[in-house]
């Protein structure tokens, strides 16, 4: 899908890192028709979040399974079938080389999106050094794009910093997907690599995830708007 296929409210996906599915659920009602676009990680998943993928569907939400699957390709082959199932449009697993394979050959003919995760946005430089890789993150990432594409992933999960350099490698070909967006004054909090929501769009990101800025506001309807104003500014 070019940028200019996806529906510009699309663009904003909503990490429900929300610790049960009640939680998630008044979240959506609070959100209404402002969020499109929902993710569904760790805490909610591993909280009885999965059956809540098919329902928002139903219900004519998007969803991004984001359950960053890594092991040895066949057990990976065969958990992509399974998530293959379950309504959602994409999934993350780790960009590693036999990873990726696995979730390719999984998913098969379904509709189910693959998106490899490069470096995760929470890393820089010294981190990377600490965890046993010689190469810098932008480094890393860029090696890991290629290889996505030559696997035949379906789109990549990086910062906003990097996504310039991963449009002159993979084209439109691939999905570039943005955590680490914080909106102007925002809290960082663990994120290392974070734009703003209008820079990270004017960088060429497709779709940006926002978990805590939202879900965690006053008022997160409010904060979804703004950025959906941002990002409608930023496309011009
Ligand atoms: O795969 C992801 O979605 C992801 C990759 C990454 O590199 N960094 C990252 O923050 N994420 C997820 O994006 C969301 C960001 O949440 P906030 O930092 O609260 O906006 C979290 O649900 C993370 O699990």
């Amino acid at each position: 899908m070019t940028p200019a296929e996806i529906a510009p409210k699309d663009r904003l996906i909503v990490a429900l890192d929300l610790p049960s599915v009640d939680a998630a659920e008044a979240m959506i009602a609070k959100l209404g028709d402002s969020v499109t676009f929902y993710k569904i990680g760790y805490q909610l998943a591993y909280a009885g979040g999965l059956p809540l993928i098919g329902k928002l569907a139903d219900r004519g939400k998007k969803v991004f399974a984001d359950l960053k699957m890594h092991d040895i390709g066949n057990t990976v082959a065969r958990g992509t079938e399974s998530v293959a199932k379950l309504g959602a449009t994409f999934v993350t697993v780790h960009a590693y080389p036999q990873t990726m394979k696995g979730a390719v050959e999984g998913r098969g003919s379904a509709s189910l999106k693959i998106l490899a995760v490069t470096v995760l946005t929470s890393y820089d430089d010294d981190d990377l050094h600490a965890a046993g890789y010689r190469l810098s993150v932008s480094e890393l990432v860029e090696a890991r794009a290629q290889q996505a594409q030559v696997l035949g992933v379906d789109g990549l999960v990086s910062s906003p910093e990097e996504v310039g350099s991963l449009r002159k490698i993979v084209g439109h070909q691939m999905s570039l997907v943005t955590p680490g967006i914080r909106p102007a004054g925002a809290a960082s909090g663990d994120q290392k690599r974070i734009m703003t929501p209008s820079r990270a769009i004017a960088a060429g990101a497709d779709y940006l995830v926002v978990g805590r800025p939202v879900v965690e506001a006053a008022d997160p309807k409010a904060v979804a708007d703004t950025i959906h104003a941002e990002i409608a500014q930023a496309l011009g």
